[in-house]
C-alpha cells in the first residue's frame, strides 16, 4: 500500500502541494484529477522521488520513501510513466524496453512475453526507432518499459494526452487488467473525466495544490468533479 500523508512540496518559494494525503492499494486504480497546473505532476514526482517534499511522509509497503532516491524507489517496485512519455527516440523499441532492466537484479533481466500480449504492436516494431512510432504507440512503449521492471506500484501521468481514442481504449483495457490481478497498485493522473470514471476504484480531485474532493470511484459525482476539470 502507498500512503501519502500530509505532504508539502515547494519550488523555491512557491508552494505546489499543500498537505496532500492519498492512499493507493494493490488491485486498485487510484485516479487523480484536476486542471493544468494544480499540482498533479508534482504529486507523482514526489512519489517517484524526483522532487523532495518539505513536510509529510510517503510510505510504501510500510517503509518510508522520504529521502530515498528515484533509482532505489524503482528497485522497490515503483515505476513512473511520465507525462510526454520520454521514450528514447533514437533507440529501437527493443532497446527502449531494455532500459527498464536497470531496476532489476541481473538474473531477472528479460522482457516477459506477456508484455507483447498486452501490447502486440510493439512486437511487430521491435527494431523500429522509438521516435518513428506514433504518439499512441510511444505511450504503449512507455507503459511497456515500466512493466519490464515488474512494478508493484505503477504511476502514470496523463497516459491519454494527445492519443487517438482507439489506443486510449487499449490502454484502458491494459490498466484494468493489471489492476485486476491484485498485485499492483496503480496511480493515474488524468484530465479526462470519462477515462478516470471508467477506471477509478478511488479518486482524488486537486485544485491549487490541495485535494478538494475524494472518494470511491463508483461514488464520483460528475457535476462536482467537472467543476474542477477542463474536459
Ligand atoms: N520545476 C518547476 N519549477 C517551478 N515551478 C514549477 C515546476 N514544476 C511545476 N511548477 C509549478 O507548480 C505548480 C504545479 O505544477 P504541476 O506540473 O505539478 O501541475 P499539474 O497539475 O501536473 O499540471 P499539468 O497538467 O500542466 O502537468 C504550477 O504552478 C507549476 O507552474
Amino acid at each position: 500500500m502507498l500512503q501519502v500523508q500530509d505532504i508539502d512540496l515547494f519550488y523555491g518559494a512557491s508552494q505546489a502541494l499543500r498537505k496532500i494525503s492519498l492512499n493507493a492499494v494493490k488491485g486498485e486504480v487510484t485516479c487523480v484529477l484536476g486542471r493544468n497546473g494544480v499540482g498533479k505532476t508534482s504529486l507523482l514526482r514526489a512519489i517517484a522521488g524526483q522532487q523532495a517534499v518539505k513536510a509529510g511522509s510517503i510510505l510504501w509497503e510500510d517503509e518510508t520513501l522520504n529521502g530515498v532516491p528515484p533509482h532505489q524507489r524503482a528497485r522497490r517496485g515503483i515505476a513512473f510513466v511520465p507525462q510526454g512519455r520520454e521514450i528514447f527516440p533514437l533507440l529501437s523499441v527493443e532497446e527502449n524496453l531494455r532500459t527498464g532492466y536497470a531496476a532489476l537484479p541481473r538474473g531477472q533481466r528479460r522482457v516477459e512475453a506477456e508484455i507483447f500480449e498486452l501490447f502486440p504492436v510493439l512486437k511487430e516494431m521491435l527494431g523500429r526507432r522509438g521516435g518513428d512510432l506514433s504518439g499512441g504507440q510511444q505511450q504503449q512503449l512507455a507503459i511497456a518499459r515500466a512493466l519490464v521492471m515488474r512494478p508493484r506500484l505503477l504511476v502514470l501521468d496523463e497516459p491519454t494526452e494527445g492519443i487517438q481514442p482507439s489506443i486510449i481504449k487499449d490502454i484502458e483495457r491494459v490498466i484494468r487488467l493489471l489492476a485486476s490481478r491484485g498485485d499492483m497498485a496503480i496511480v493515474l493522473v488524468e484530465q479526462y473525466f470519462d477515462f478516470a470514471r471508467d477506471l477509478a476504484d478511488s479518486y482524488a480531485v486537486m485544485d491549487r495544490g490541495e485535494i478538494v474532493l475524494s472518494g470511491r470511484g463508483d461514488e464520483m459525482v460528475e457535476a462536482d468533479v467537472r467543476r474542477y476539470i477542463a474536459v
